[in-house]
């Protein structure tokens, strides 16, 4: 009897909002896997890891179709391309799945699809597929390697080796591609480190403490985090340790006035309003009233009172915020390739021309938000990004256009492991693999009186 739920079927779908309809992996699979909450652990995991995987070795996937199919993968129907995409990867990458089954799976998918006459087609490239999976050939040229085997787009190798020696690059791209776990961040407010590794044990969840920060935890083995009482509560929040040294590095004092300028989902807002310990008050702004929505649901989940979502465009100046903050966090939209490995199709639709604009698009904000610093304040500049034109390149940028302010000695607030990457005193740029965190880039400035 077939069941009137495919996992595969499933996946197709997903695969094809975001291969062909532009669609962005993490949206597509989040509202997914809430509509089909019903479904055991096993195959909600099935189709997060198929889809995911499918996505992250795209690039070395269709070089190996292409040397079995007489139809190239650009030519190949859509339904077909990402059926016989999701084929192979689960033949290359997953032990669990026999493959035989994944050729069966494939071709009966292609027929319900209303493929039939292909049938063929896709049992006899994939067989072929199958035969050979043990000696495909990689390109020998080191670029084309990396960039097949990795399934990295080239201009963002070219990005990288340019600043980093290949070994480093190497390493990232192998961290891109490691499954991590999710790092939690305890509201401190409410719970201590210790009760909620408790709770959350308690829960089934593996708790481990990050080497960073003592209140910061990696957590693995759970199915639908919305489930767990503890989020529920809000004891945590789910944010990466580089994210977390955002507030760390800024070190608001109790009373703080914090203005974060892009704050959505509110993250960083958050955790500022944590550390002012019920005092103060954290402005969290952000475009639209969407995401002002995403920022008001963490603020009532965490029930934090000194913090309030704000919509505002960065880019128009607020004549009434000059001079008035203590703490301006600047955390703005970027290329995002530091977070390939959790937004797994990012690599694929980013380029190299929309990078160049994100990093005019800070420099229009910074001119906008620096203004905001009263004397003897801080400033913040962060994105999730590798690439020196929107990180190191801005900095300097900034520092000759406003020399009122300067970098601050951030030694101090950060761990032993980290100490040795500072640059120029008071920026980092963390990297995948290299460091245990995201890719993500920090710059702590101050206002001369
Ligand atoms: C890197 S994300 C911020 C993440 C956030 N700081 C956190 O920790 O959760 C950048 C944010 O900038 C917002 N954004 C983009 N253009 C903006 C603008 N012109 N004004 C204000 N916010 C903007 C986006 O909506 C997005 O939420």
């Amino acid at each position: 009897m077939t069941k009137a739920i495919n996992e595969r079927e499933i996946v197709l779908e997903v695969l094809l909002e975001i291969t062909e309809h532009g669609m962005y992996s993490h949206i597509v699979l989040r509202d997914v896997l809430n509509k089909y909450q019903y479904l055991k652990k096993k195959e909600r995991s099935f189709i997060t890891r198929v889809t995911e995987g499918t996505l992250e070795h795209m690039m070395e996937i269709d070089y190996i179709l292409d040397q079995f199919s007489k139809v190239k993968v650009k030519k190949m129907k859509p339904v077909i391309r990402n059926i016989m995409r999701s084929a192979v990867y689960q033949m290359k990458y997953m032990d669990s799945v026999p493959v035989s089954a994944a050729c069966n799976e494939a071709v009966k998918l292609a027929v319900r699809k209303g493929f039939g006459s292909l049938r063929g087609f896709v049992n006899g490239v994939l067989r072929n597929v199958a035969r050979n999976l043990d000696q495909i050939e990689y390109p020998t040229e080191p670029l084309k390697r990396l960039s097949i085997q990795y399934s990295m787009p080239e201009w963002i190798l070219n990005l990288w080796l340019k600043v980093y020696d290949s070994d480093i690059v190497e390493q990232m791209l192998q961290a891109f591609q490691r499954e991590t776990p999710l790092t939690i961040r305890c509201n401190l407010r409410m719970v201590t480190p210790k009760q909620l590794k408790e709770h959350l044990e308690a829960e089934g969840v593996t708790v481990k403490v990050h080497p960073y920060l003592e209140y910061a935890f990696h957590i693995s083995g759970f199915d639908y985090l919305g489930d767990l009482e503890s989020f529920q509560n809000g004891e945590f929040s789910v944010q990466d340790i580089s994210s977390m040294l955002v507030s760390e590095l800024a070190g608001p004092k109790e009373g703080d006035y914090v203005i974060d300028v892009c704050a959505a989902p509110g993250g960083k807002s958050l955790h500022m309003a944590e550390k002012l310990n019920g005092s103060g008050r954290v402005e969290a702004r952000d475009l639209t009233e969407y995401k002002v929505g995403l920022i008001q649901e963490n603020i009532e989940r965490t029930g934090l009172s000194n913090v309030e979502a704000v919509q505002q465009d960065a880019l128009i100046f607020d004549e009434t915020s000059v001079g008035k903050a203590d703490i301006v966090l600047a955390d703005l939209p970027c290329s995002g390739l530091g977070v390939l490995a959790k937004k797994t199709d990012l690599k694929y639709k980013a380029t190299k021309e929309g990078a160049d604009s994100l990093a005019k698009l800070q420099r229009e904000m910074l001119k906008n938000v620096q203004a905001y610093v009263k004397d003897e304040g801080k400033l913040v500049y962060s994105t999730c990004t590798i690439n020196p034109a929107e990180n190191m390149d801005n900095v300097h940028w900034f520092l000759n256009e406003y020399p009122e302010f300067e970098l601050i000695d951030i030694h101090g607030s950060l761990c032993e492991e980290l100490q040795k990457d500072v640059k120029e005193n008071g920026c980092i740029q963390l990297l995948p693999g290299v460091h245990q965190s995201d890719g993500f880039f920090l710059a702590c400035m101050k206002k001369r009186k």
